[in-house]
């Protein structure tokens, strides 16, 4: 609907840049707020990591808390029974403490004494006591998951108590205490359901976004993800590989053989083909999911007095612009992290003129402010723009809509597609933010329709070694070579959801957890 633009600079246009931008977190995080919002406690933070090293120094001797993991795919000490507070740091209505491991059902007897373990998988109201001395700590809901239909695939117990941090920390200490019990590391229950196969790396990685996920879009793919689509289309396309090895080393051992059904080798090609197809497809797509993951750079620049601050005051519903009538009261880029229909998005205020506005902008420019010269000429330019990314994208919004009545008649017929907008009335914003949302989703993908996207650049990696191998495979002239590269195209399939070879991946996934996940 909106045109491209051109790599080409000129004046008098003001612009929004959509693009991406690397790194995580565009948003605050939520744990600041969090500890803000814990009634301002000062070394709120530093308060719940003494409980922690209270309750490690209760499981038998201080612990280092963050230490580096093994490389196998259970952390060290992996027979170990768990436990953690699972609900976040600061003062809240109720508490998660969870313990995963054989040693979980005796660690409930014991807090819950004299009464037995309850029904499975049903919250039951019992009175929780530290074993050591008796003392009462809560009247608490507690839940018995008999593995392996739990969370992990191990015994698990849930303690939901009052989240004030006497009770949390008295429960961890108690469960400190109880013999085979220890403190859990980051990821650590992730890492065991990974483990015992109740989830697989594209699953882990889905709920390691759905834990950072700001917006709602970035909710959507993470929980897609979770849900398992890209792991399922992975091992369909394994499957298929698998179908076409089976095929070729069959004409491998029996090719000599009349009773060997002719064409088995048409049929290995046939459905190597229609993968090459499928996964390129996904590859030209790749760079969405991860932008959507990392978020997009929106970039406002324009003439002096275009509304440019105003116009980021307004999409980040705060004032982080100084609005004057004066021109250029802005003099720096500034920044802000805001959600913007549902995408996270970098929203800069910038003090001048963008330079790489097309043609096509500027005649519109020209032609509005003929035709209106009242009207202030905002292009927003919305797009992927980062050194390797050259899609760009542009939306000519024409600022100060309310002096129409006023001064003069719109701009004509000829008019290239925009947006009118006043920043003064707010007219006209939702109509800005849909187009926004349309571009955005545009640069970062729509993950509420079409396949899964590809979320990092290790599943692309994958993709395109799979990709490669395929057409390792076509131009082998051995069949046992061929082979070989339908092997490694499947090996890359496999690596993707986390099968074989993937420790050292693991220890990159799981650092992204936090404890008690
Ligand atoms: N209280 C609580 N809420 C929670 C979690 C949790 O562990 N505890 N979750 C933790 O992240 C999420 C929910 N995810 C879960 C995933 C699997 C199982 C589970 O017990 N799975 C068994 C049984 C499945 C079934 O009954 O259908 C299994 O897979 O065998 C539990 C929670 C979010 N909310």
């Amino acid at each position: 609907m909106y045109p491209k633009a051109p790599n080409d600079d000129r004046e008098s246009l003001s612009t929004l840049l959509v693009v991406p931008r690397s790194g995580r977190g565009v948003l605050p995080r939520l744990e600041a707020t969090q500890a803000g919002r814990a009634g301002g406690v000062a070394g709120c933070k530093s308060m719940w990591r003494g409980l922690w090293t209270l309750a490690a120094q209760a499981a038998r001797g201080p612990r280092r808390l963050c230490t580096r993991r093994s490389s196998s795919a259970l952390a060290p000490g992996s027979g170990a029974t768990i436990f953690a507070l699972s609900s976040g740091q600061g003062r809240c209505g109720v508490a998660v403490i969870r313990t995963s491991g054989p040693a979980s059902g005796q660690a409930l007897r014991i807090l819950t004494a004299p009464r037995d373990l309850p029904p499975a998988r049903h919250a039951s109201l019992r009175l929780l006591s530290d074993p050591r001395s008796g003392e009462p700590l809560d009247r608490a809901l507690v839940l018995w998951f008999p593995g392996p239909k739990s969370f992990t695939g191990e015994d698990c117990v849930e303690f939901h108590v009052h989240g004030g941090p006497a009770v949390v920390s008295g429960v961890l200490q108690a469960l400190g205490s109880v013999p085979g019990l220890r403190p859990a590391e980051a990821g650590e229950f992730t890492r065991r359901a990974f483990a015992h196969g109740k989830l697989n790396l594209t699953e882990v990685e889905g709920l390691a976004d759905l834990i950072h996920a700001e917006t709602e879009a970035q909710r959507r793919q993470a929980l897609r993800q979770l849900d398992g689509e890209l792991g399922h289309l992975c091992r369909g396309w394994a499957e298929t590989l698998t179908k076409a090895l089976a095929h070729v080393e069959a004409y491998i051992d029996f090719g000599e053989d009349d009773n060997l059904e002719e064409g088995v080798l048409e049929q290995a090609d046939i459905e190597v083909r229609a993968l090459q197809v499928a996964l390129g497809a996904h590859l030209r797509d790749a760079r969405r999911g991860q932008r959507l993951r990392s978020g997009a750079h929106v970039v406002v620049t324009g003439p002096p007095n275009a509304g440019k601050s105003s116009l980021v005051n307004l999409l980040s519903r705060k004032p982080v612009s100084i609005v004057s009538p004066e021109p250029g009261t802005t003099r720096d880029v500034l920044e802000t992290p805001v959600d913007l229909a549902g995408f996270p998005v970098l929203l800069s205020d910038t003090a001048g003129l963008r330079e790489g506005v097309g043609p096509v902008e500027q005649e519109g420019v020209r032609r509005a402010r003929e035709s209106c010269n009242f009207l202030a000429t905002v292009v927003a330019s919305v797009g992927a723009q980062s050194h390797s990314d050259s899609s760009q994208r542009l939306l000519l919004v024409l600022n100060k809509s309310d002096l129409l009545s006023t001064e003069g008649p719109g701009p004509g017929p000829d008019m290239p597609p925009h947006l009118l907008l006043s920043c003064v009335t707010g007219e006209g914003l939702d109509g800005l933010l849909e187009a926004l949302r349309e571009e955005l989703a545009a640069v970062c993908g729509d993950p509420s329709t079409g396949p899964p996207l590809l979320t990092r650049a290790r599943h692309q990696h994958h993709l395109q070694g799979c990709l490669d191998a395929l057409g390792h495979y076509k131009q082998s002239k051995d069949l046992a070579l061929a082979a070989e590269a339908l092997r490694v195209a499947r090996g890359h399939l496999t690596r993707l959801t986390g099968g074989g070879g993937t420790e050292e991946i693991l220890d990159i996934i799981f650092r992204d957890f936090c404890v008690g996940k």
